[in-house]
């Protein structure tokens, strides 16, 4: 074992438990972390996780990816990673390994420190290729996602046309403005309709324009989306809604490229790259009879699937720390740190709302509390109404299901740490009483 000077002065006079855990407790605050001998995460501080966008309760007990593997050769070695608000970072490397009454590694400790600015920009081209967290506005670190990118990419390419299918707020219009960004069209207009938004002659009008007179109010001529986005991009929201005459229309410009506006007798050409979007399958709807299979077959050239945010669980810390980041910028308050029972609530959440639904948690959040900290009082009221699927968090908010003794342990000491020993406080996190939250502190030796 490597000593240090009065090292032994140190264990002589502390109990090495408490040594360790306030020693811990020191390190929180910077980027330090620790692994078994077969490269398992054992300790993850909130600085690594504010760092990487990846909560502890994500990390421990799993073996860790490549980049943060702990061995003497990875000492000083530089590591660059894409961080929560998608920026790559330069990082150096620190090891100590630890070893055994014999000899042998048992793990090793981390530390990552920032580098300069030049080891950034060398760093930078080889993880871009291969991992994109923000892709124009998409925040992913999702498997998933990231085969979306590709697509997005190659079809931008192209003037083909896209559908993209997906539940509500799960970012198809982000989709259609990424493929219009990346597309010799950028610099033409992006226009964006929802079908299920207007009535059908609205609708029609909207879509395809009118000239003078075409109906009482037409007191003069008025271009469609059509033609204002000629050259451009036009995504159709909620395509499956589009009434059947105006799904022939929609059908005549996708394979003549004119159409004639409400009340005219000429058609006007145009061109425009169409990108259409979905909640609904298409091919359900056609079964149905409520939309033209011809019409399908010349919307879904390429098609585009987003998994709902529940299916790509890895976004959830990302996406959260995204807009925490946004709003810490406006400077109402700032958060800093989640408190582990809040983001166990989180992360266990369906997110029926997706993405749209997160980002109203944390304005929530920002709008309802203050301080450094986004607490489980802080989330809307859904988050805190039991559900038959309760995660241990709620269950032990409501005292429904039992918890191993570990685990409450666990719940009771993060509390306490949150809310610097004070009993009423960690009390109000665990949703228990400060007599029930005394006694198991007792019973646990907290
Ligand atoms: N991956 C993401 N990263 C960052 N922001 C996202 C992401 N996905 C969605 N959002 C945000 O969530 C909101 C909803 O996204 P968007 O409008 O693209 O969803 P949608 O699938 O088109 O929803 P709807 O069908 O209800 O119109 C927007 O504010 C968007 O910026």
């Amino acid at each position: 074992m490597k000593q240090i000077p009065a090292f032994s002065l140190l264990l002589a006079h502390f109990d090495h438990n408490e040594l360790l855990a306030s020693l811990l407790a020191l390190v929180a605050g910077s980027p330090v972390y620790c692994v078994d001998k077969g490269q398992h995460i054992l300790y993850w501080s909130e600085a690594m996780a504010q760092l990487t966008g990846l909560p502890a309760c994500d990390v421990v007990a799993k073996r860790c990816a490549p980049e943060y593997a702990l061995t003497t050769e990875e000492d000083g070695q530089v590591l660059s990673l894409i961080n929560k608000d998608g920026q790559t970072v330069c990082l150096k490397k620190s090891v100590q390994m630890v070893y055994d009454q014999y000899g042998a590694v048992s793990g090793g400790l981390g530390l990552l420190n920032a580098c300069g600015q030049a080891l950034a920009k060398e760093a930078v081209p080889s993880i871009q290729k291969t991992t994109k967290q923000n892709f124009y506005g998409i925040i992913s670190r999702s498997p998933a996602m990231q085969a979306v990118f590709q697509i997005i990419e190659n079809a931008a390419e192209t003037t083909a046309t896209v559908l993209v299918r997906g539940e509500s707020g799960a970012g198809k219009e982000l989709v259609a403005r990424a493929i219009h960004q990346l597309s010799a069209r950028r610099n033409a207009p992006f226009l964006a309709i929802n079908c299920a938004a207007l009535s059908s002659s609205l609708l029609e009008s909207e879509l395809f324009g009118h000239v003078r007179g075409a109906f009482t109010g037409a007191v003069k001529d008025h271009h469609g989306m059509f033609q204002r986005a000629h050259g451009g991009t036009l995504f159709l929201d909620e395509v499956a809604e589009l009434p059947l005459d105006l799904q022939a229309k929609l059908l005549r410009v996708i394979q003549e490229r004119n159409f004639i506006p409400v009340g005219g007798d000429r058609s006007v050409s145009v061109d425009v790259r169409l990108v259409a979007a979905s909640h609904r399958s298409l091919r359900e709807q056609v079964k149905k009879g409520e939309f033209r299979e011809d019409l399908m077959y010349r919307l879904r050239v390429v098609p585009i699937f987003l998994p709902p945010l529940r299916e790509r669980r890895e976004d959830i810390s990302l996406l959260l720390w995204h807009f925490i980041q946004v709003h810490n910028g406006e400077n109402l308050r700032k958060i800093d740190k989640i408190d582990p029972l809040a983001m166990r609530l989180l992360l266990d959440y369906a997110w029926p709302g997706n993405v749209r639904e997160l980002h109203n948690v944390i304005e929530y959040a920002f709008a309802v509390g203050r301080g450094s900290i986004l607490k489980v009082a802080e989330l809307p009221p859904e988050f805190r109404e039991p559900t038959s699927t309760e995660s241990p968090a709620i269950a032990l908010l409501t005292n429904k299901l039992r918890l191993s003794a570990e685990e409450e342990a666990v719940a009771i000491r993060q509390a306490l740490q949150q809310s610097n020993g004070s009993l009423g406080h960690a009390g109000d996190l665990l949703g228990m009483s400060r007599a029930t939250l005394w006694r198991k502190r007792k019973r646990y030796g907290l």
